[in-house]
């Protein structure tokens, strides 16, 4: 059992300590013991067993929360219902002389106001737990949004991007519009990481990612679709018109001078981009498939490292 608790919650301990000495010191020395034929023993097995009962409810309130509004509540009403049933647990070992007889009918006092105290505690809590559950909603969303990012880049991530895809695919069915899909590939991505190390290369990544996306529209959404990967997804667009496009991004990042920590050494990386338009008739997963197949094709026929679209110069 872990006993920090009691240091935890060590000024309710302390009153419940007193509390409950007081109260068997107060019924001690107001009364007298009965004799032995004068005890009901079923009686105190009833009232005993609910005095430890409530003291364990006390020690499990102790143990599972905070310290606090709450908790004090509890504890109070717990406290006050303990109190009357010791007391009429007590009452079947002692028996009080006339003058100490208001003592008999003290038992039931504390219980009722426990009960109150106990009620506004209960509601208390339900609020706070209500609270408690707005604050996990929340924080479940913002987990969740964040699995639909790419946590290097701050791009969609490629879950949401087979996501869209999917509404892309019943938009243009349904529209009779086209839409584009536009990749880029990072070219010898594994030896800058190699040269510069991986910290570099999340960099440029990060870098590349906000050039895609400064030249898109509004309407375009741009992914990191896998490791040194992106996807541009251009609604309602030919592949001709994603070619404007795909001039722009290749000419930003051929000027791209990405500088590695303090070097002053710009370096320019090249990459591999191409498209393909859709009608909306493919699948979801042939969609994707057909794209990396037409990436592949299109580095075939442009050998890295001075293939037909190599924009990439490095230069000290
Ligand atoms: N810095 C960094 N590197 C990554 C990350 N994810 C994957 N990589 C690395 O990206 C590199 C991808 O290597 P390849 O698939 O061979 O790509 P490449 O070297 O660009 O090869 P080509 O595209 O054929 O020119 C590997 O070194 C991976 O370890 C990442 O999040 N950050």
């Amino acid at each position: 059992m872990n006993r920090s608790f009691i240091k935890y919650h060590s000024p309710l301990v302390i009153i419940l300590f007193f509390v409950l000495t007081a109260v068997i010191s107060c019924t001690f020395a107001l009364g007298e013991l009965k004799v032995s034929n004068e005890i009901d023993y079923f009686d105190i097995l009833g009232e005993g067993g609910m005095t430890i009962i409530t003291l364990v409810w006390i020690g499990f309130i102790l143990m599972s929360r905070p310290a606090g509004k709450v908790t004090n509540w509890l504890f109070s009403g717990l406290l006050l219902m303990n109190m009357s049933m010791l007391l009429d647990f007590m009452d079947e070992f002692i028996k009080y002389p006339d003058n100490n007889a208001w003592l008999t009918t003290l038992d039931s006092l504390p219980a009722p106001f426990g009960m109150v105290i106990m009620s506004i505690a209960l509601y208390q809590w339900y609020q706070e737990q209500m609270t408690i559950n707005a604050q996990l909603r929340r924080t479940e969303r913002v987990y969740r949004d964040h699995t639909l990012t790419d946590f290097i880049t701050g791009l969609y991530s490629a879950k949401y991007m087979k996501q869209q895809i999917k509404h892309q695919l019943l938009y243009s069915k349904s529209s009779n519009k086209p839409f584009t899909l536009m990749m880029i590939d990072i070219r010898q991505f594994d030896q800058f990481n190699r040269q510069h190390g991986y910290q570099q290369g999340d960099n440029l990544l990060r870098e590349i990612g906000q050039v895609i996306t400064m030249n898109i529209r509004d309407k375009d959404l741009a992914c990191r679709y896998a490791s040194d990967r992106f996807i541009v997804l251009l609604p309602d667009t030919s592949n001709e018109t994603a070619e404007t496009f795909a001039w722009h991004i290749e000419n930003s990042l051929a000027n791209l001078a990405f500088k590695v920590g303090s070097d002053l050494k710009a370096n320019y990386q090249e990459i591999t981009l191409c498209s393909k338009e859709y009608n909306g008739t493919e699948s979801n997963y042939q969609v994707l498939e057909l794209l990396n197949l037409k990436m592949e094709v299109t580095k075939k026929q442009n050998p890295y490292p001075l293939g037909n679209n190599s924009l990439g110069k490095q230069v000290a």
